[in-house]
């Protein structure tokens, strides 16, 4: 990467303002998954022990410039307080006299965290004068927030043109492994999308078509595609506008010689509930009044057949409404072939991090990403904001 890294700055007696993403998921103001707090763990404790003083920001939530009481950072300093061993001061403002007090009053290697940077307006305007406000409570900047370098925004833009730009460990980790994927890959490679809407994933599926061998559709935005291909999927669901782009996008495959892998069988219900009926069916036997909610067993075979001879893989999206156990297994059966695979596997963050997550094979795989949409983003082959900040090398 041609941008600076932590590495590069002389940060001791330093005062660093570090943007790290800490929205985690939260239920009775606890933190009830910490894997974003742990994955800014090295940064951090990298700029302790080289003896800066460490002004940590994050969002949580989409407060909207507004203060709301229940998105509030203090579960968050607490956790990363005993993840570290260390205390964290937390301030009730996000900038300003209350932030710069707290800072005369630490010492070296000592970590601050501030308020919801989104309790600002200007947060996600990326807003001058908070921007400057950031910048004046620092020296130097260093954006770890993998999570949020899709967003310009003043804590990962604004302050980054301000102040010596430099990247953290883990958005450099993000970047390498992400950028080597798709710029170097290891063959066969194959790329696993799916989730919910063709519309949210069309610039993903088709800057993959240029790099993919297989290229394998799951989850409700494959029915767009069976409906394409002449077949009756019942409720199943559909975005109708999107049926002649799913038409160009087997076409491309083809044209580039990518095999484009979609359901040869589904598990469908009678209603959108977890108690609903539900049977197998191939993919053109589909029931009028019934709607696919997972991919089916012959579907998983074959999926996780390429899976197993892939070099590299990347997934996003799951395959099914894997929320629902009697709809989880043909997510769970890819998650069990990237477990298995020798290939090198990345999770694309979001909800495939979360079934991955939720299935206990976190650890099995090569590379999970801390980013939903900002991997997605990487994936459609689009600058990321957050890192074009950076101060050049
Ligand atoms: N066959 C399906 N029918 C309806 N929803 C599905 C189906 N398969 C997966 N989903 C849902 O897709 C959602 C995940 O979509 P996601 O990848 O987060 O993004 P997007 O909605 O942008 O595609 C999950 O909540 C899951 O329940
Ligand atoms: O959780 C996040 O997004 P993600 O679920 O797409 O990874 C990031 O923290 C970005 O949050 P945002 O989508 O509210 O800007």
């Amino acid at each position: 990467m041609n941008k600076m890294s932590v590495k590069d700055l002389d940060v001791k007696g330093k005062k660093v303002f570090c943007r790290v993403d800490f929205n985690v998921p939260m239920k009775d103001g606890e933190v009830t998954d910490d894997t974003r707090i742990k994955a800014a763990l090295p940064t951090i404790e990298y700029l302790s022990n080289q003896g800066a003083i460490i002004i940590l920001a994050s969002h949580l939530g989409r407060p909207k410039g507004k203060v709301v009481e229940e998105l509030r950072l203090d579960p968050v300093a607490k956790r990363l307080s005993d993840l570290i061993g260390k205390e964290v001061v937390k301030t009730d403002a996000v900038y300003g006299e209350e932030v710069q007090e707290a800072i005369s009053k630490v010492s070296e290697g000592d970590i601050i965290l501030v308020e919801n940077v989104r309790f600002e307006a200007g947060e996600e305007k990326n807003d001058e004068a908070l921007s400057q406000a950031f910048a004046d409570l620092a020296d130097v900047y260093v954006n770890d927030a993998f999570g949020a370098a899709h967003r310009a925004h003043a804590s990962t833009t604004g302050v980054a043109e301000k102040l010596p730009a430099a990247a953290g460990f883990l958005m450099e980790k993000e970047l390498s492994v992400l950028g080597k994927a798709l710029e170097n890959p290891e063959r066969p490679f194959t790329a696993i999308i799916g989730g919910a809407k063709v519309k949210d994933k069309i610039d993903v599926i088709d800057h993959l078509l240029e790099k993919v061998d297989h290229l394998i559709i799951g989850g409700g935005l494959a029915y767009t595609f069976i409906k394409a291909q002449g077949y009756e999927i019942g409720n199943s669901l559909l975005e109708e506008d999107k049926i002649d782009l799913a038409k160009q996008f087997m076409q491309k495959a083809k044209d580039k010689g990518v095999d484009f892998v979609l359901p040869v069988d589904a598990v469908v219900a009678d209603k959108f509930a977890e108690d609903a009926n539900k049977k197998e069916v191939d993919i053109d036997q589909i029931p009028a009044d019934w709607e696919a909610l997972d991919i089916g067993p012959k579907t998983s075979e074959k999926y996780a057949e390429i899976v197993a001879k892939s070099k590299l893989i990347i997934w996003n999206g799951p395959m099914g409404v894997f929320e629902m156990e009697a709809f989880a297994d043909g997510t769970k059966a890819v998650a069990n072939a990237l477990a298995k695979t020798e290939g090198y596997t990345v999770i694309g963050g979001g909800d495939s991090a979360a079934a991955v997550e939720k299935f206990g094979l976190s650890d099995k795989m090569d590379h999970v990403s801390t980013g939903g949409g900002a991997s997605l983003e990487f994936m459609e082959g689009k600058v990321l904001p957050g890192v074009a900040a950076l101060t050049d090398k």
